[in-house]
């Protein structure tokens, strides 16, 4: 056994998946062999979970049982309400709300007691946690400005409902259509760190909430999911600053800072996902008549890919975009949740098909045979 070490696990592969596909090199990106440019503005994030969990598309019945199926699970439990509203007067940290919220749902689902590995169970409880946690989100984001949460409603799809239950108010055609897009883009992307810390808790046969839980931690960091309200932090500093967006990045990365939104472990050129959430960004800002955060997001990106090489991520574009939409920035990174979970669950239903306990080594580089000293003697 090679006793080499791969720091961060850098290119190393643990498993096969029919789930994403991701080319670094030429920038592409397809779920279940489908490239993410051919569906990602007409097929809707419920059809996307669709495939991601059967395998193909689903035809227009099939997408509508599935979207009623999914509607009818929106409600929360009253306990679960009493919970919001306890972790919402403390103002708790969204993430931290959302993972608390997904390890308290399990008490309440209907299949907890479930064997691990059975599909159906897994497949409904993947329901209700996908179903569940817009509502949870938010009803966390009205009860922690003083506002009484909205109830789900059955007519509206995913996306369209989630604005509709933040906002009090149905969502216009462009911003349903513009959520919906980036709940169908930040679906699924390979082993990234939160599915593998969600494959690592259930090849224990642990639980699909629990991965759920695990995942959604994980996400939460900056160097993952949470840059992209990081980016918006820094949009908004450059604004502030009266400065020219190339001088303050070029002022940030001349003080070592590493700029959110850029940089991969996987793509070597612009994340393709990027792309589109851009044309996204700067139609909102043409549409307000301010286009100050789009433009400042492309200053952004050709020093950082002039300069340093480095091209946007996933959470460069999509910052400019929530903000545009009035989202408050702390809900960024759970709305990556609300999307990534439909992943999640994808890679855990796969990884339960065919288990495998994850147990790496560590090579231990500390003292042995040293001597015990009793407490009395040190
Ligand atoms: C949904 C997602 O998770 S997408 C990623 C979201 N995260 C971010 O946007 C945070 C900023 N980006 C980063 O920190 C990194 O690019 C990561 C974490 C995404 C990838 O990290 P790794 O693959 O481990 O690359 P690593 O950290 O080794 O960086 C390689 C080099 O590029 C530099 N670099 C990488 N990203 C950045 C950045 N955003 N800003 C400045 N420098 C950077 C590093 O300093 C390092 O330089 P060095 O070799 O001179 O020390
Ligand atoms: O793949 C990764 O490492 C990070 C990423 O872009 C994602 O999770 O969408």
């Amino acid at each position: 056994m090679s006793d080499e070490v791969k720091r961060g696990l850098e290119g190393v592969v643990v498993s096969e998946s029919r789930l994403s596909y991701i080319d670094g090199d030429a920038g592409e990106l397809g779920y279940r062999g489908y490239a993410i440019e051919d569906f990602a503005h007409e097929a809707s994030y419920e059809e996307v979970l669709s495939l991601l969990w059967n395998g193909e598309w689903p035809t227009r019945s099939e997408r509508d049982e599935f979207a009623a199926r999914l509607a009818d699970e929106r409600e929360l439990d009253p306990a679960v309400y009493d919970l919001i509203a306890e972790l919402a007067s403390t103002d708790a940290n969204p993430m931290a709300t959302m993972r608390t919220v997904t390890s308290a749902l399990s008490a309440y689902d209907a299949d907890t007691d479930a064997s691990p590995d059975d599909r159906e169970a897994n497949l409904a409880k993947g329901c209700r946690i996908t179903a569940k946690l817009p509502t949870a989100l938010a009803a966390f984001a009205r009860l922690r400005n003083g506002d009484d949460p909205v109830e789900p409603r059955a007519d509206l799809d995913h996306a369209a409902n989630f604005l509709y239950m933040l906002n009090d108010t149905e969502p216009d055609e462009v911003a349903a259509e513009t959520f919906d897009t980036a709940l169908v883009l930040h679906a699924d992307h390979g082993l990234n760190a939160s599915t593998f810390s969600a494959l690592v808790t259930t090849s224990t046969m642990s639980d699909l909430h629990s991965g759920v839980t695990s995942a959604i931690g994980t996400l939460a960091g900056g160097l993952h999911g949470g840059a992209n309200q990081n980016v918006m932090r820094m949009l908004k500093e450059i604004d502030e600053s009266g400065k020219e967006p190339r001088e303050w990045i070029e002022d940030a990365v001349a003080g070592g800072e590493r700029i959110p939104g850029f940089g991969h472990r996987v793509y070597n050129v612009r994340d393709p996902r990027a792309g589109i959430l851009e044309t996204y960004s700067q139609r909102l800002g043409e549409t307000a008549g301010d286009p100050r955060w789009y433009d400042y997001s492309v200053a952004i990106e050709d020093y950082m890919t002039e300069e340093k090489g480095l091209a946007p991520n996933v959470d460069f574009y999509s910052a400019s975009m929530y903000y545009q939409m009035g989202i408050p920035m702390d809900l960024y990174t759970p709305i990556f949740a609300l999307s990534r979970v439909g992943g999640w669950i994808a890679h855990m239903l796969e990884q339960y098909e065919d288990n495998r306990l994850i147990r790496p080594r560590a090579r231990y580089v500390g003292e042995r045979n040293r001597e015990f000293v009793p407490l009395d003697e040190r």
